[in-house]
């Protein structure tokens, strides 16, 4: 750690009320999270978790169920320090007596002292509102006597710009905008928050960090993943739903914003949402120009065979859900009017990776004619699975000639040895401790949502995209990609 850094001080105990702690989610992120921050001591040891969903289950029956599922990624005493601290209530917002019930719960673990509030919305979609409201009604989303009540919201946040307003809405009659966390994972990692450091903490890159100098971004994140068990929720979502409409809005906002006048929660947002009023809006008449759609089908991934996405269980015989999309993105304003933006995301790829790259435009004209072209450079954000900051220069190879050849300058986070915090950790963190500056703010949502609704209104007509590209699991994506790329 840097000895300007300031130790990040233990945060105030909470109570952490993870609606949905037997699915997925909480399981595999938000447990080992919690687990590093009450060993890395940024939690207080005096914080509480209370698991809910509609099963009923003894606190004991849950507390096993924590041990079995986590043993393979935690390991005692951290295990143990975790599950003894965790309980189970039963809470089905169709059951009128739920709220009641938690509230007195929460009362009396607060017996000894008061503590934060926290609640995590970490269910289906479908049960954010009535646990809002079931929140609300019960009065637990008053803050009192200087204990804090917030409310974390996972994506997707709606499933379109109407949906989104609606659940808005109802989280605002009971929760302030400084209460509501809406989550974006993809902000917590490491890399990514070194965008906006990289880009304003040093005087070297903002000067050529536009249309003048930049030629295009591309943003990837490709995935050799399938949906898992979360045909559900993903057959109803779509690539677009589950990845565009949040982490790769983000990322592009962070590449394009200005710099805020000071790094506060609120001026960063500012800064990112103007991003997003700058969208040029996709023309629904020429989306194929701007757009391509994919999904995957049968293949082989690590030489294993894997189902086409058809053939996974839960997915509706013939959907044309997209599993891949490729998109061209353009901003209207001065900094970057005529840069492209390539965003790209899919599932079942040949491999996981995250990276952001930044193409520089060609020298005006090459005087090592015979040394071979002039690559033009490159700045790579990688944020999986390398987290690297590299910039691709020319430079003269060793020897008697004049050669051109490209060589890294390059800064790997994997090779610092730093104090290293998961992202999921980060925000929750972030979260206790009331900084937003990593999190969604409604009108961006927002306005994300109206970016996407043509694209979206040709997905959900019931013939699907005119153009759904096939792709093989194990493939780079549909083949079409490579006519459209620069
Ligand atoms: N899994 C992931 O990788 C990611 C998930 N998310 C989001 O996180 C949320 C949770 O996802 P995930 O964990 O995968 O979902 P799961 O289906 O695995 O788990 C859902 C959980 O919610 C509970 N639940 C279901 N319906 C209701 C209801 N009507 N009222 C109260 N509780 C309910 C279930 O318990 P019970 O049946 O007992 O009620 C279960 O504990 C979703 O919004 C998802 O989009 C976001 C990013 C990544
Ligand atoms: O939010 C989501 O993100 C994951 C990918 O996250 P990563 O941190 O592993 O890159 C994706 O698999 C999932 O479908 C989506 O809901």
């Amino acid at each position: 750690m840097s000895p300007s850094c300031p130790i990040t001080p233990t945060a105030d105990p909470v109570n952490l009320v993870i609606f949905g702690g037997t699915g997925d989610l909480a399981m595999r992120k938000i447990y080992p999270a919690l687990s590093v921050l009450f060993q890395s001591g940024l939690l207080s040891p005096d914080s509480r978790i209370v698991a809910s969903g509609r099963t009923d289950m003894s606190p004991e029956k849950y507390q096993r169920l924590v041990r079995e599922k986590l043993s393979g990624a935690l390991k005692p005493p951290a295990l143990d320090e975790l599950v003894s601290r965790v309980s189970y209530a039963r809470i089905d917002p169709q059951c009128p007596e739920s709220g009641g019930r938690l509230a007195a719960l929460l009362d009396e673990m607060d017996a000894d002292r008061p503590r934060n509030r926290l609640f995590y919305l970490s269910v289906p979609p479908a049960a954010y509102i009535p646990l809002v409201t079931l929140l609300g009604e019960a009065g637990l989303a008053r803050e009192s006597g200087g204990r804090s009540a917030r409310i974390v919201v996972e994506k997707p946040f709606g499933r379109d710009l109407s949906t989104a307003r609606e659940l808005d809405r109802v989280l605002h009659r009971f929760f302030a905008e400084r209460r509501i966390f809406r989550i974006d994972h993809y902000m917590a990692k490491e890399t990514v928050q070194n965008i906006l450091l990289l880009r304003f903490a040093n005087a070297l890159f903002e000067p050529v960090w536009n249309r003048r100098y930049i030629d295009h971004i591309r943003i990837t994140a490709a995935e050799s993943l399938g949906i898992g068990h979360r045909s559900g929720f993903y057959d109803q979502a779509g690539v677009l739903r589950d990845m565009f409409q949040n982490h790769m809005m983000m990322l592009l906002a962070l590449c394009a914003m200005e710099p805020p006048s000071v790094f506060e929660a609120e001026r960063v947002r500012d800064e990112r949402a103007k991003v997003f009023r700058a969208l040029r809006p996709l023309d629904p008449d020429a989306l194929e120009d701007s757009l391509v759609l994919g999904q995957y089908g049968p293949g082989v991934i690590d030489g294993q065979p894997v189902p086409g996405y058809l053939e996974e269980p839960g997915v509706r015989a013939g959907s044309l859900m997209p599993t891949y999309a490729w998109m061209k993105i353009f901003l209207d304003n001065w900094r970057w009017q005529g840069v492209p933006f390539y965003l790209c995301s899919g599932k079942r790829l040949r491999t996981k990776h995250t990276k952001i790259e930044v193409q520089f435009r060609d020298v005006p004209v090459s005087m090592f004619r015979g040394s071979g072209p002039v690559m033009p450079n490159r700045l790579v954000l990688g944020i999986h699975p390398e987290e690297v900051v590299r910039l691709e220069v020319q430079t003269k190879s060793q020897g008697p000639s004049l050669c051109l050849e490209s060589r890294h300058l390059e800064f790997a986070y994997g090779s610092a040895g730093q104090d290293r915090v998961d992202d999921y950790a980060k925000v929750l963190l972030d979260c206790v401790n009331g900084d937003q500056t990593l999190f969604w703010r409604q009108d961006a949502v927002e306005l994300c949502w109206e970016f996407l609704t043509p694209v979206l209104n040709v997905c959900d007509c019931p013939e699907g995209s005119p153009s759904l590209h096939p792709y093989p699991a194990g493939s780079d994506g549909p083949a079409r990609v490579l006519e459209m790329r620069p």
